[in-house]
Order: C-alpha cells, then structure tokens, then sequence
C-alpha cells in the first residue's frame, strides 16, 4: 500500500504538489493521470525517497521508503528509462543491481526472461529502442519481486505489442495482490490498465475513483446534425448548444422527436461519442498548465 497524507512540495515559487492525501491499495492497478506538469513524477519521487517533501508524508507499506530494510523488495519503480549508461550491457546492469542488494544471478536470469531480453542481454543498452529500455527498467524494479510497483509512464513511446505486455504485466501484478501505481498524461492509456484512477491537475487531486466510473461521470452526449430549417429546429429544442453543426447535451432520439413533431426534415443525425480523452480533458481543464491553442479537427 501507499499512502500520502497532506503532501506538498514546493519548487521556488511552484506549487508542484499540493496538500494531496490518497491511499493507493494493494490488489488493484491504480492509474496515476494528470497533464504536463501536473505533479505525478514528483509524488513518485518524493513516494521513493528521491525528493523530500515540503510538508506531509508519502509512506510505502507503512514507513518511508528510505527507512525501508529491504528497499529492493519492497518497491520496485521505473523512473526515468533513459537513465541507464549506453555503453553498459543489460545483463551486466541488472547483474550490478542484483549485486548491491543481495539478489541471486538466478534472479537475474528469470527477470531477463520475464521480460524478453534474454537474447538481448549482452548487447550494449545504447543500442535498445526505446521499448527495449522501457522492459529493461522494468526488469531492474522487478529484481527484488517487490510488493509494491511505482511506474511512471511506462507506456510512453512503446507499439500497440508493447503496450499489451504492460497491461498483462500490470494486471498479474495486480492479481498477485501487490500494489501498481502506473502514471500517464493520456487518460486513453490508462482507461486500459487501471482499475482505479487518481487524476491530478497543478498538484492537487481532482478525482480518486474506479476508471469506469470516472469515465461514466464525464461522457458528454453529442449530435451532429443537419436539418431543412436549423434555426427551426433549435427552437423547437428550447436553444442547446450548438457547435459546428453538432448540439451538445442532446441525443439523436431526443432530437429527431423534436423534428418530427416540428415537421422539419432531418439529413443527417450522428451520435457522437466524446472519447476519453474527452473526458479526462473536461476533468483537467482548468489544469491544463501547458496548453496550446486548439487545432481544428
Ligand atoms: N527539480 C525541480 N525543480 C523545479 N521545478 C520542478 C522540479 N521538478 C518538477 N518541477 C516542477 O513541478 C511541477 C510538477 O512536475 P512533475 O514532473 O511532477 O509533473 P508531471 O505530472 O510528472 O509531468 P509530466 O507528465 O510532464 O512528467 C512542474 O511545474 C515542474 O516544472
């Protein structure tokens, strides 16, 4: 389990993180999802005793990770991918790990196959795509078989295969009742692997629910449509919301009843469903700290 109890951390004059309190329980994938900026890799960090906090906690099973006996075993986190020497072959890296902190060569061996590098672990890491870091990095925080896994972004760049593996991973993870915080700032990403998420936004907590449910809460109901007389067709519908052609907040049933007993004809009438990404948008707008002007669809 993690939990973070009023968790602040300042950067000069950035609020980066902001009196956040969550319980991330074991047994479940918990989506960790906010824009650029948000705070997420700054709560990992601080979760994993590389960054202290202004104010607050963030405990892992119960005490602070630096505290931990065993902190192989206890957490295993990918942080930074690109963070590994090039010049250094995958074995001999995790080799280096295992042997700082006491995990057999057996271990190493079976991560390796875990991960599909086995054919790969005597080439240099600077030859990997960036896939093959990704389940290197992920291969070193499973060295210890820890109990508790923090990713962040470990979808980033990866193949649709790539991503499936994550899932899989994850989810037995999961199914093996340890505790999985994976970060991502697209929703979409995460709408497939987590069961829970926590969404952040300029380092405050804006939602902790199950993904469906949160999703559920923010499905926008949009209909495109194309009428003999629009105007007509608006007031028929007490004046929605209209954008381009598409009404919000209105379903096609509702709107082709209105036409109907208006005697207006209808050319066209498409359901359109908001994406998650949508979704998440509509949650994390006024949190957006980077936001670009929007381009046309
Ligand atoms: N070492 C640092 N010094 C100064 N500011 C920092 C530092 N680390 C993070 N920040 C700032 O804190 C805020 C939160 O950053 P953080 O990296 O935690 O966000 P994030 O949600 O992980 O974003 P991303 O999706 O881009 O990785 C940002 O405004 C960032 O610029």
């Amino acid at each position: 389990m993690i939990e973070i109890r009023n968790l602040t951390k300042i950067y000069g004059n950035v609020r980066a993180v902001n009196d956040i309190s969550a319980i991330i329980p074991p047994g479940k994938v918990t989506g960790f999802v906010g824009p650029n900026g948000a705070g997420k890799s700054t709560t990992m960090r601080i979760a994993l005793g590389l960054d202290r906090p202004t104010s607050g906690t963030a405990t892992i099973n119960g005490q602070k990770f630096a505290d931990s006996p065993a902190p192989i075993s206890t957490a295993g986190a990918l942080l930074d991918a690109r963070g590994i020497h090039p010049g250094r072959k995958a074995r001999a890296h995790l080799r280096a790990i295992a042997d700082t902190h006491g995990v057999s060569g057996a271990r190493v061996e079976q991560v390796l196959d875990i991960v599909g590098l086995r054919s790969v672990a005597d080439r240099r890491v600077g030859t990997f795509s960036l896939g093959m870091g990704q389940r290197l990095g992920i291969a070193a925080a499973m060295l210890g078989d820890p109990g508790v896994y923090l990713l962040d972004e470990p979808v980033n760049g990866l193949d649709p295969a790539g991503v499936r593996w994550i899932r899989h991973l994850t989810r037995s993870w999961a199914a093996e009742g340890r505790t999985v915080l994976v970060s991502s700032h697209l929703m979409s990403e995460l709408a497939q692997i987590a069961d829970d998420v926590l969404v952040i936004g300029r380092g405050s907590i804006l939602a902790h629910a199950p993904t469906a449910d949160v999703m559920a809460g923010r499905e926008q109901v949009r209909t495109r449509v194309v009428a003999s007389d629009m105007d007509a067709l608006l007031a028929a519908l007490k004046h929605p919301s209209v954008n381009d052609g598409v009404i919000e907040g209105l379903d096609a049933r509702t709107i082709g009843d209105a036409a109907a007993r208006a005697g207006i004809a209808l050319y066209e009438l498409t359901p359109l469903h908001s994406s998650l990404e949508d979704a998440f948008f509509s949650l994390t707008d006024d949190s957006v700290q980077f936001s670009t002007p929007e381009v046309s669809k």
